[in-house]
């Protein structure tokens, strides 16, 4: 392959690069280094805990260990692969299975949606198992392939609000990964102050840390919440559900540096109120519907 041939063959377009299309030396001139305080997300306690034992109460995460078993995750990743990853922005490749949006404009057409695949159907099933996913009707998946050689991120960002609704549904493929959470506003978060002497985390299984009793709980300061950053550990074959204040308030991002081995994630998306029943689109939304959970899909 040509040199030129290599330097294109990435999916980045503007402020974007991923491994093939970065110029040398452009990532650290690019980036300029924050220093945010890091805290890390635990999931027994829906908090954020930071090394020095103060936190803050962190709603809107919901994380399942082992959704998948080894052999279905075998299984989901032959498939996928026997299909067509397109080439997208920062290093990642996809599979999308829903209509043609224009974000932007706030257009929306079927397109040639066929329907999500066949083998999301029980994933679909065993979700709503889960109280937090009560009546979770996916309308949209997306696979996303990141990888190491290509420098595979996703830049901070919100999900979409006028198509999407409030849940954002992940499975996490392959590899463990750290979904980091920031925010941008002005608002500021009131630190609690450490309780009790075992405060380190371990992952996802922080089985051992002292449970909180709010009668210890004191006023340890406040900092801008853009001053703070919050780890979520994703185990592989875990799925985690983003809503509320994880999904409006908070921006999510996977870091380059958190993509050591393969890794694929699958994200659910379902519609927003004003194309589900009730709303003025849901006509639209009910046919996309019946198409998405026909599960006849082919990605588009
Ligand atoms: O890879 C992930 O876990 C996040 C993907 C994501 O944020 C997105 O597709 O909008
Ligand atoms: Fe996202």
């Amino acid at each position: 392959m040509a040199a030129w041939e290599t330097l294109n063959s990435c999916g980045c377009k503007g402020i974007r690069y991923c491994l093939v299309c970065e110029p040398l030396g452009v990532a650290g001139a690019l980036k300029v280094p924050e220093t945010k305080k890091s805290f890390e997300y635990s999931p027994s306690k829906g908090i954020a805990l930071g090394v020095d034992g103060c936190w803050f109460p962190f709603p809107g995460v919901y994380l399942i260990q082992d959704f998948v078993t080894q052999d279905e995750e075998r299984n989901m990743i032959q498939i996928m692969d026997q299909d067509k990853w397109r080439l997208s922005q920062s290093g990642r490749r996809k599979q999308d299975f829903g209509p043609k949006v224009n974000f932007k404009k706030q257009k929306l057409k079927v397109g040639s949606f066929t329907g999500l695949p066949n083998f999301s159907q029980v994933l679909w099933q065993r979700m709503k198992l889960h109280a937090v996913l009560e009546g979770f009707l996916p309308v949209e998946q997306c696979n996303l392939d990141y990888s190491s050689d290509r420098g595979s991120s996703i830049d901070p960002h919100f999900d979409d609000s006028w198509l999407w609704g409030e849940r954002l549904v992940s499975l996490n493929l392959l590899s463990d990964t750290v979904l980091t959470m920031t925010r941008e506003d002005a608002d500021s978060l009131q630190l609690m102050s450490a309780v009790g002497e075992e405060t380190e985390l371990h992952h996802a299984n922080d089985v051992n840390t002292t449970q909180c009793n709010a009668a210890d709980c004191k006023l340890y300061g406040i900092i801008p919440f853009s001053d703070v950053e919050v780890t979520i550990y994703l185990p592989q074959r875990s799925l985690v559900v983003l809503y509320s204040d994880a999904r409006y308030k908070w921006k999510h991002a996977i870091h380059r540096e958190n993509i050591r081995q393969r890794r694929v994630c699958i994200t659910f998306r379902e519609m927003s109120p004003e194309f589900s029943l009730g709303g003025k689109e849901e006509e639209l939304g009910q046919m996309l519907l019946k198409l998405a959970l026909s599960f006849q899909g082919k990605s588009v």
